[in-house]
């Protein structure tokens, strides 16, 4: 990865922050961004000078478009920032669907639109965080698997419509992360862990090698693809956060 730049947004924390680590050790320049100033720092602290932090709200379109084309010739650009509440969807209102709506694909699609002209100097790769098995539906998360499914939808569309730039949607079953943790119970989790085929939940380090490699060029037969990193939760009865 040396010589070459990266953009991963949500580079404060969890999965994010350990992509952005395992670039930088592989001799990449990384941007990070996210809304917490002190979240990157310490991303910055533990990364080193190969790392460079901008508090930025990927929501803020302006603000986003204008960050992007600043940076000029783009090789990797990881869309991970992103979340949501768990609600059943009765109680999901419209700006509570918006909202998840437009952090997970809305104001994604935006930052590639802005992307596009670095990406495709550079012949650049995009990895597109989503989660896993959405098209199955997901019991508790009707707004974010929609918007999931969607980015799933986009990530094929564009490597259509771009070419020379690959896209791949990389989408994790359970990852342990603090943030996942702040958002569902251990026993949630547990129980959604235990029924995986493979028994396990996934690494924080195992999705960042899987960015990695996509970023690196391993994969450059590959575009468009969906890629389920979740140890065969996906293939089992659909999950339900609800209960
Ligand atoms: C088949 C097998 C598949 C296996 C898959 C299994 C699943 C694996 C486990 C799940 C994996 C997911 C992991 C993660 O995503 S990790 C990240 C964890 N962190 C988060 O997700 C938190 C992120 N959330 C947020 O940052 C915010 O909630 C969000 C950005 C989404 C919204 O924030 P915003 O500030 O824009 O929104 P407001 O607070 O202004 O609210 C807007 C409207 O939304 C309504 N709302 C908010 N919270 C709730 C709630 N809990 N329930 C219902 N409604 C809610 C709020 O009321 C506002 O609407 P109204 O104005 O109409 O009231
Ligand atoms: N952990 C898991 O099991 C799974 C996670 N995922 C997805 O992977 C991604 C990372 O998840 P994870 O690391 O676990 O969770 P985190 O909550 O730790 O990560 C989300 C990151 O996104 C940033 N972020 C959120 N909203 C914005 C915004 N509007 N603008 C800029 N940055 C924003 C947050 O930083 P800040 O708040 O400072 O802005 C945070 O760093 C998410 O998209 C998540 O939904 C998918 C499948 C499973």
């Amino acid at each position: 990865m040396r010589g070459r730049t990266a953009l991963v947004t949500g580079a404060g924390t969890g999965i994010g922050r350990a992509v952005a680590l395992r670039l930088v050790e592989l001799g990449a320049d990384v941007v990070g961004v996210g809304r917490r100033p002190e979240r990157l720092a310490e991303t910055a602290r533990l990364a080193g000078e190969r790392f460079e932090a901008t508090p930025l709200d990927v929501r803020d379109r302006a603000a986003a478009a204008a960050f992007v084309a600043g940076l000029g010739r783009l090789d990797l650009l990881v869309n991970n920032a992103g979340g949501q509440f768990v609600a059943p969807a009765a109680g999901i209102s419209r700006r509570g669907f918006d909202a998840v709506a437009d952090l997970n694909l809305t104001a994604l699609a935006a930052l590639l639109q802005a992307a596009r002209a670095g990406l495709t100097t550079a012949g650049g790769r995009v990895v597109n965080l989503s989660l896993s098995a959405p098209d199955r539906g997901i019991a508790g998360l009707a707004h974010s698997a929609a918007a999931r499914a969607g980015i799933a939808a986009l990530t094929r569309s564009l490597a259509r419509e771009w070419p020379g730039v690959r896209l791949f949607c990389l989408a994790p079953g359970t990852v342990l992360t603090a943030g996942v943790g702040d958002e569902l119970p251990p026993e949630v989790l547990a129980r959604i862990v235990a029924t995986t085929p493979l028994g396990r939940d996934t690494s924080l380090a195992e999705v960042a090698e899987w960015v990695a490699a996509l970023g690196s060029g391993v994969a450059d037969a590959v575009s468009g693809a969906l890629i389920e990193l979740d140890g065969g939760s996906g293939l089992v009865s659909a999950a339900s956060l609800t209960g």
